[in-house]
């Protein structure tokens, strides 16, 4: 479903993304971990589009999207759940999730309001408010709820767009072990065909919700396999000096 080849990425002398290659197949989940620096977040970048690699290719569904811009991408149904504030604040949870599906379903008109009374258009939002657990707070403005709620949120939004494959960068940065314990229980809930690739350094989400674990160190795949023999391994260990064990 998404296919990386031979990623590579160099800032003036810092080369930060060193021949990653990566295979997610239709309904994948892998979290790619690593240590402080070690490139996840460009690698991640270079994903979604907002950083062209030097070299190599990325494939979506069989397509090359390496030439794609984000909308590009987007289009062709890979989303990205933003860390970065992208909600808007004044208008409820409802409007939030029913203008990213109109902009998605081409019912986008300069009349919001006759957007989100489109039947396409509001089938998306409910279909969605179920999967993450929106439904008590649709009629909230986005202002008024709490930050755990928000976050949920800014997955129905990429939700919301019905990608094939969802990014997400850290999605529980900031979050308290409830919360995160909340967030991990709503990936595992999330469609099964839906492929996911998650960037972490948080282990413990990553063997929650992981089939996959491709771990970066300096720019380079230096594991790839599966959640059990991620913990067993010894370089992995090394590059995480002890805490593994506390995973
Ligand atoms: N635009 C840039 N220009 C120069 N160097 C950069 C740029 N972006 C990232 N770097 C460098 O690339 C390296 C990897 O950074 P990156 O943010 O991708 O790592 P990361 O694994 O996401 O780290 P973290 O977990 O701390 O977010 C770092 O040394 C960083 O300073």
């Amino acid at each position: 479903m998404l296919e990386l080849q031979g990623l590579d990425k160099s800032f003036g002398a810092v080369h930060v993304t060193r021949n990653v290659s990566m295979k997610l197949e239709r309904g994948e989940r892998r979290v790619i971990l690593g240590p402080n620096g070690a490139g996840k977040t460009t690698l991640f970048n270079q994903i979604v589009g907002e950083l062209t690699p030097d070299k190599g290719t990325i494939h979506l569904a069989g397509q090359d999207v390496t030439g794609l811009s984000v909308a590009g991408r987007a289009r062709q149904g890979l989303s990205r759940s933003y860390q970065k504030n992208t909600l808007f604040d004044g208008l409820t949870v409802e409007e939030n999730l029913g203008l990213a599906a109109a902009v998605h379903t081409g019912h986008a008109t300069r009349l919001w309001s006759d957007s989100l009374a489109k039947p396409e258009v509001r089938e998306i939002v409910a279909e969605v408010a179920n999967q993450v657990n929106l439904m008590p707070y649709l009629h909230a403005k986005v202002s008024e709820v709490s930050y755990g709620v928000r976050r949920q949120l800014e997955v129905g939004v990429a939700l919301a767009t019905r990608p094939m494959v969802l990014l997400m960068d850290e999605p529980t940065s900031g979050v308290g072990p409830e919360m995160s314990k909340g967030f991990h229980d709503l990936l595992n809930n999330l469609p099964r065909d839906l492929t996911i690739l998650i960037i972490e350094h948080d282990m413990d989400l990553a063997f929650d919700v992981a089939d996959t674990i491709t771990v970066l160190n300096y720019g380079e795949v230096v594991f790839d396999g599966l959640p059990e023999a991620a913990r067993g391994s010894k370089l992995l260990k090394e590059i995480y000096l002890g805490s593994w064990e506390d995973a």
